[in-house]
């Protein structure tokens, strides 16, 4: 397969997969082309050598690899004004789209094409992506593309089709909700006394550092925590607050929200 790539829907989520694509050095950036319906947001790109247009059919006649990046109820209609172009012996499409299924895609493109749901975050951006992916009946050799291009951008893990709505909440949305736990530390560490840059730095740094504790030795949280927590010690008279405070619960809470959400919008 060629490495051409096309993005359908240059948003958010869109422009971050091309920029993880091209920091990532898996594609040249004249090799993806992006196309958005109004096109002046995609400058910087374009900068960068990508390239951009307002025109869906141009792009997946580019391709070999579509992505689709549009909103759920923008899929009908950009599917559907595309079936002539699509070529089952050509294109492999990946969809980011939230709550559509891969059944309701094929139903969308009007033929038997090679389908790939993948769910990342926008820390694809920079390589760092939590990316979930589904397929069935897709050629080893597709399936072995895109596992290595997600790779690429991040860490990958193959999930059953009716986990995806799942795996959005909490791989995807999850960015939003690491952001909101970071920017109420930086909002406490004011407080506590540090200007918000030096308050941003330790936020972020220590949520990292966590984050690595637990990936590089898969640890339990709470294995971790038990080190941390000195008996009598400031951090378990913290952590017992927040829990009352109904800190867990409000996370899962919020999690369960979010789901209900894509399952009944
Ligand atoms: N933003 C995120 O963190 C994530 C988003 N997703 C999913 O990815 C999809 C895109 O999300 P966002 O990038 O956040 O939304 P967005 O609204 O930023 O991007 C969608 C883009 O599609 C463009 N568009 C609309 N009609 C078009 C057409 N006919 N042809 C070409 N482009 C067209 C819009 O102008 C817009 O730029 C959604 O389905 C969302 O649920 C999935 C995972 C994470
Ligand atoms: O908020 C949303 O609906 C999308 C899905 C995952 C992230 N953003």
């Amino acid at each position: 397969m060629s490495r051409k790539i096309a993005i359908i829907g240059g948003g958010n989520l869109g422009t971050a997969i091309a920029e993880g694509l091209i920091n990532s050095g898996f594609s040249l950036p004249e090799n993806i082309l992006i196309t958005k319906r109004n096109t002046k947001t995609l400058g910087p790109l374009a900068e960068k050598g990508v390239l951009v247009s307002d025109n869906n059919e141009e792009a997946v006649r580019f391709a070999d690899l579509v992505i689709l990046a549009v909103k759920p109820f923008q899929v009908n209609d950009v599917l559907g004004k595309l079936q002539s172009v699509f070529d089952p012996q050509k294109h492999v499409l990946v969809s980011v789209v939230t709550g559509i299924s891969i059944d309701n895609i094929l139903k969308a493109v009007g033929s038997k094409l090679a389908i790939i749901r993948a769910m990342p975050n926008t820390a694809i951006a920079i390589q760092q992506s939590m990316t979930c992916l589904s397929a069935h009946e897709v050629s080893n050799e597709h399936v072995s593309y895109i596992e290595d291009l997600f790779n690429q951008l991040g860490r990958v893990v193959w999930i059953d089709e009716k986990l995806m709505d799942a795996a959005t909440v909490l791989g995807a949305c999850g960015t939003a909700y690491a952001m909101r736990y970071i920017r109420a530390n930086i909002q406490g560490g004011i407080e506590i006394g540090f200007d918000a840059a030096t308050a941003s730095l330790i936020a972020a740094q220590t949520v990292l550092g966590a984050a690595e504790l637990l990936l590089k030795r898969g640890a339990h949280p709470e294995q971790e925590i038990d080190k941390v927590t000195t008996p009598k010690g400031c951090t378990i008279a913290g952590l017992n607050e927040m829990e009352h405070q109904g800190f867990s619960s409000s996370l899962i809470k919020g999690i369960v929200a979010s789901y209900d959400k894509i399952q009944k919008p």
